[in-house]
């Protein structure tokens, strides 16, 4: 999108880990691409990446509530790698820092708080104990504090935060993992969600749009914008997390059955902590990780909607893509996985 939407682009930097063939395909413009395989774990990598940068947008990140990773390696990746990518603007003289930040450095609480259609200035006691939402208050927090920081060069950092809601559209690995699941399940899906649990949702290019644009202001309106967050939102409507997934899945041949959850919550947690004592005992043979575990039944079941337009009043911003656009390319999307079934 930055080569799309970004006039004044000279050079794209892609830092990342796994760098993938997509790459090749955004070599083709005007724009020099730079595709740097790195960790941000790895201070020095990261600085020689950042060297000579105008902007950087660092979202990398370990997005993992499923039990994959140890909580250190979350906390190395998303809090110390996100010190590294600060670091290296300051000793670089890099001035502007946009981070990727997420609803969940708010909420869900472990106490089950709802934030109903809540805004970047509604009081919400946000408490967490799982490593990923902690991950990411910290990171951010690191971001925010390291605003008004001299960098190399005497100018002053600038940086900001976005929030995310529940992220959808193409290339959604759990979006994906749903709909295999559901067709080994003859074409249907068992509700466990009551339908009034409201999930923010937000489309994935509206998300990348917000991103380009905040990159932009934030060098014109750095007093504004500066030490500043901003949920990401778009016009994607309220529905629990299961509801809002049919929306995508039930023209793609998916059933949700049942008006209410078939079973209890009880039942269903117990589940959960079964799947969670499965993971632990399995560990030492293979990784268990299915999509039912205590932390996620937790927040599935537990309402968080944003409604605001701080970054409409701050920088412009108007979603990119409508509702009807993000969902019938993510339909599209799904569609076109059809016969790549792990
Ligand atoms: N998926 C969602 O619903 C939401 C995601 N976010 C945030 O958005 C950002 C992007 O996440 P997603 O696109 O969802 O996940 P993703 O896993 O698709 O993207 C994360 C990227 O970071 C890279 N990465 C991971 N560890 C790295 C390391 N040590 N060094 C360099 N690169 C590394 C991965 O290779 C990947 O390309 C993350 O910061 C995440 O916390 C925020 C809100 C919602
Ligand atoms: C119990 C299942 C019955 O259908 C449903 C399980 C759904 C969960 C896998 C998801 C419910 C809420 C999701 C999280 C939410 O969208 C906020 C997030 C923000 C991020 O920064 C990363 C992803 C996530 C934690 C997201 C992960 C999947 C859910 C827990």
């Amino acid at each position: 999108m930055l080569l799309q939407r970004e006039p004044r682009l000279r050079e794209l930097r892609v830092f990342d880990l796994h760098l993938g063939p997509w790459l090749e395909e955004l070599q083709t413009g005007p724009v020099q691409v730079t595709a740097i395989q790195g960790d941000v774990t790895q201070a020095h990598e990261v600085t020689a990446a950042v060297a000579g940068a105008h902007v950087v947008i660092h979202t990398a990140g370990l997005v993992d509530v499923f039990g994959r990773a140890s909580s250190e390696t979350i906390h190395e990746v998303n809090v110390q790698g996100t010190q590294n990518v600060i670091e290296a603007c300051v000793q670089t003289g890099t001035q502007f820092l946009v981070y990727t930040s997420s609803m969940e450095v708010v909420g869900p609480n472990i106490k089950g708080h709802p934030f109903y259609r809540g805004n970047e200035d509604t009081p919400y006691e946000a408490a967490h104990r799982h490593p990923y939402p902690r991950s990411k208050a910290l990171a951010e927090q690191l971001v925010l504090e390291a605003n008004g920081r001299k960098v190399h060069g005497g100018l002053p950092l600038v940086t900001c935060a976005l929030r995310p809601t529940g992220i959808y559209g193409e290339g959604h690995q759990i979006m994906r993992d749903i709909y295999y699941q559901g067709q080994r399940l003859g074409g249907r899906l068992f509700r466990a969600i009551p339908a009034s649990v409201e999930h923010g949702r937000v489309y994935v290019g509206n998300v990348a749009w917000m991103h380009v644009l905040v990159a932009r202001e934030l060098q014109q309106q750095a007093a504004l914008l500066g030490g500043q967050v901003y949920f990401c939102y778009d016009s994607s409507p309220y529905k629990s997390y299961e509801d809002f997934n049919m929306e995508i899945l039930g023209p793609c041949g998916l059933r949700l059955v049942g008006a209410r959850p078939l079973l209890p919550y009880w039942l269903l947690m117990f589940l959960a902590l079964l799947n969670a004592l499965l993971q632990w005992l399995l560990r030492p043979l293979l990784l268990y990780a299915p999509l039912l575990n205590p932390y996620t039944l937790a927040m599935a079941n537990t309402t968080f909607t944003v409604s605001t337009n701080k970054a409409q009043r701050h920088f412009g911003y108007e979603p990119l893509f409508s509702w009807e656009d993000s969902r019938n390319r993510t339909i599209r999307w799904v569609r076109a996985m059809d016969g790549s079934a792990p």
